[in-house]
């Protein structure tokens, strides 16, 4: 049989006995040239009616919703949708272009039902449970019962249980994930791990992933060899994979990681090796992985923003922190530990006023424990004596609990009819990040103005369609 045949048979055999659900589509004019027997039970049509269609019926009459293959037709890249069908299931549809002599000439996609993954789901989110809950269970920590938390504040009860969970992993491998708002301690508990761990006299690598250019990223992280583009160092530089070996590599903001950085990294954690841009050779990497996000990763995957099979490799050990105003036991210990960091830094002792205790006791803390510590470093510096009271009114970048609004309104003024709170809240964020913008230079000038991590800064401002007149 001449070669050309062998892999027509062996591509059909692929496609014929698979599992998954594959089309294969004509980039041309989105015709469904073939796909597997699996699909027919998922959309509803059989496998003869489905290869007399194209890709854009099959939308317009709601066979399958969004079409994957017409983005990649669009887009020319690779694509990955929830998608629903006329049969009422959900699916995670991914899509490959194929290019030949530089055309895009196919499109590959390939999908799985959420249904039965949903199930594997609940029975993967019941195992992890038992599984904390046995870790906290399980006896002791390792050094007796005080935690050893060295500049950690904790005193609430679940913030215990965190701190413990922690120090009973730190001495595994595993894979953790913290999860909690901006400003909750994620990397401040991140370090603390890595302290416990047996990799503490390695490098803690710290990388906020939303801080890194798309374009820098590949370089960034997998380093390069001498000439790889325009610009590099002479010598090359290992990447900040390859400079966390041996120790703990924390990565800060994870959701916010490009699709194609996802699945190198995926690569890297699979197999153990990176290659550094230019290089033709791969080095081994032996890190320990931590990371945080303060978004909702399952709803990433659905919405096609982060890959599946990243997703339950990071979410090996999940840590959720809570917010401070759900563990206000915590306040009176960070306030006092600040305090004493303020006093210390600017070789003054100065006192809190008992007033300021309501205060610091009621606030809401969006901004959780970072907000705190700056708001009391600015109470701090506005004091004119040594006994601090609040800040003053025009240095309060986060009044959480203002009554009035700066011209003197009630804020209820500005709860529009038919308005939800939310909505209110959104607007006022986004007139408040719009003025700041043509303001300050950088968004980390942004950060520092509204006591808020860089990190949120940039993602809000995305939310909002907002820009730094002038560029970081
Ligand atoms: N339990 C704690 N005890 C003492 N300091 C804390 C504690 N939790 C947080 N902090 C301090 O609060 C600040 C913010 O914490 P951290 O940077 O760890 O938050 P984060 O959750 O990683 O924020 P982001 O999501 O914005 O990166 C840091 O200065 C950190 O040291």
């Amino acid at each position: 049989m001449p070669d050309n045949d062998i892999e027509v048979q062996t591509l059909k055999a692929l496609v014929h006995t698979g599992h998954d659900h594959v089309f294969i589509v004509d980039a041309d004019d989105g015709h469904v040239l073939d796909v597997s027997p699996g699909s027919a039970a998922v959309y509803g049509m059989s496998r003869e009616s489905l290869c007399a269609t194209t890709v854009h019926e099959l939308e317009a009459r709601g066979v399958l919703s969004p079409s994957v293959s017409m983005e990649v037709i669009r887009t020319g890249q690779p694509a990955q949708v929830m998608q629903r069908t006329g049969t009422g299931r959900q699916v995670i549809a991914e899509a490959h272009p194929v290019y030949a002599a530089g055309k895009l000439v196919r499109v590959i996609s390939r999908s799985m039902d959420m249904t039965d993954l949903r199930l594997l789901q609940d029975e993967y989110a019941l195992l992890q449970r038992r599984f904390n809950e046995h870790l906290k269970r399980g006896g002791s920590p390792a050094s007796g019962d005080t935690l050893e938390l060295e500049s950690l504040e904790v005193r609430c009860q679940v913030m215990h249980e965190v701190a413990q969970l922690i120090k009973r992993v730190a001495p595994t491998d595993a894979t953790v994930l913290m999860l909690g708002e901006s400003g909750v301690g994620k990397t401040a508990f991140a370090r603390q791990l890595h302290r416990w761990s047996q990799r503490c006299d390695d490098a803690f690598v710290d990388v906020n992933c939303a801080a890194i250019p798309e374009s820098l990223f590949e370089s960034e992280m997998f380093g390069y060899q001498p000439g790889a583009f325009s610009g590099a160092a002479r010598m090359g530089k290992a990447g900040l994979l390859e400079q966390a070996h041996k120790g703990t590599l924390f990565l800060d903001e994870i959701g916010e990681l490009p699709l194609a950085m996802q699945s190198k990294l995926l690569k890297v954690i699979q197999d153990g090796y990176l290659t550094r841009l230019g290089d033709t050779r791969s080095r081994r990497v032996d890190f320990r992985l931590v990371v945080a996000t303060n978004q909702d990763l399952a709803r990433c995957v659905e919405e096609g923003r982060f890959r599946l099979d990243l997703y339950y490799r990071l979410n090996v050990i999940p840590v959720t922190l809570p917010p401070l105003r759900e563990r206000r036991e915590d306040i009176p210990g960070l306030a006092e530990r600040q305090l004493a960091r303020l006093n210390e830094r600017y070789g003054m002792e100065k006192v809190l006023h008992p007033r300021v205790w309501p205060e610091l006791m009621g606030g809401d803390w969006q901004g959780n424990v970072r907000e705190l510590e700056n708001w009391l470093e600015r109470a701090w510096l506005s004091a004119e004596g040594g006994v601090i009271g609040a800040p003053m009114e025009e240095n309060d970048v986060t009044p959480t609990r203002v009554s009035k609004t700066a011209s003197g309104e009630s804020p209820l003024a500005t709860l529009e009819e038919g308005r939800s709170l939310r909505e209110t809240l959104e607007a006022v964020e986004a007139e408040i990040l719009g003025e700041l913008a043509v303001r300050v230079s950088s968004t980390y000038a942004m950060a520092e103005r509204l006591g808020i991590s860089q990190p949120s800064v940039v993602r809000k401002l995305r939310r909002h369609g907002l820009k730094i007149a002038s560029r970081d």
